[in-house]
């Protein structure tokens, strides 16, 4: 039987006056699917996001979620969805516990299930804590539980990791992976490709309101068929010795480092293990900023 699809967009657009913020969108997530929207800001993340999920009435196009049109709003849907907004709306002076037990209330979701949740996101020990007094890792990781209480089947997260640091943003990849671990569909949108590149099964880089690319990470960057970086400290090699090795196309150096491009780096590091010259050294691979790259002609910039 063919997966099933859990969203299925086609050619939606959007503009707001003359701006075309989302300009003829297509795909479809598969149940279970980790699925990412990338692209630097004002790409149409957001917009394409908050169409899919019935938020937002498309200019044109279609959208089903779980088989079903989202616009307007169907309330059989609702419980089988689950939303993180950008911006997350708290009710004021409750704890992480009772804001939870609000949201689990409307829909008639027991204390247990809150527990739960809690253990889930890692804030067990903050249950008791204002909202107000949570970083702002943390409290992302709230509203996660929040979207998540009601055990929907299908999780919209819009830029979950935004303005963290480096470690919160890494605690909440082992949510996100844990979510998907439980069965659970997840269209979220990014800024960081380095992120979706281990997260999600498979991405849509978008910019200017086009998907310029849509795959799973490690195909798109196979694809681009881009050569691999040996990196190794300067003096661990003369220069023009490097580029006489098996697999090597192109040598560079500078203060600190040589680097050789090759496109067979198994024979040139076989070579390069033969002179004893592996010390210090460091493999680059192209990620998908080197996609985004081939993609657009500029560098990326979230
Ligand atoms: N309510 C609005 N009114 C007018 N223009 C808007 C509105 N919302 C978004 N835009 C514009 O539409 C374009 C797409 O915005 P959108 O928020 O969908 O992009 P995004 O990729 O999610 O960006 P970000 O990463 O900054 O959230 C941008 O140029 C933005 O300025």
């Amino acid at each position: 039987m063919p997966p099933t699809a859990a969203l299925a967009v086609s050619d939606l657009r959007m503009c707001y006056g003359d701006l075309v913020a989302v300009d003829g969108v297509s795909f479809e997530v598969t149940e279970g699917e980790f699925f990412g929207i990338l692209g630097p800001n004002g790409a149409g993340k957001t917009t394409t996001l908050e169409m899919a999920e019935g938020l937002r009435e498309p200019d044109s196009g279609t959208v089903r979620l779980l088989g079903k049109s989202p616009w307007p709003r169907d309330l059989t849907l609702l419980p089988r969805i689950g939303v993180q907004l950008q911006a997350s709306a708290f009710f004021e002076k409750l704890t992480a516990r009772e804001q939870l037990e609000t949201f689990g209330a409307l829909y008639g979701v027991g204390a247990g299930r809150v527990d739960e949740m809690l253990d889930l996101v890692g804030l067990s020990d903050k249950a008791g804590t204002p909202e107000a007094k949570l970083s702002g890792g943390q409290r992302q990781r709230l509203s996660i539980a929040c979207a998540l209480v009601h055990d929907p089947d299908i999780v919209f997260l819009d830029e979950p990791t935004a303005a963290l640091d480096p470690q919160a943003r890494r605690n909440l990849w082992d949510v996100l992976r844990e979510i998907q671990t439980r069965g659970k569909t997840i269209i979220y949108t990014t800024h960081y490709l380095d992120e979706a590149e281990v997260l999600c099964d498979r991405v849509a880089i978008m910019d200017h309101g086009r998907i310029l690319a849509m795959d799973a990470p490690a195909r798109l960057v196979r694809d681009l068929d881009a050569a691999t970086h040996v990196i190794l400290e300067r003096g661990a090699l003369p220069a023009s010795q490097a580029g006489t090795l098996p697999g090597a196309d192109h040598v560079t150096a500078d203060e600190l480092s040589l680097t050789i491009s090759t496109r067979d780096p198994a024979p040139l590091l076989a070579a390069l293990a033969e002179r004893g010259t592996l010390g210090g050294l460091q493999v680059r691979t192209a990620t998908l900023e080197d996609v985004f790259l081939e993609l657009t002609g500029r560098e990326y910039r979230a």
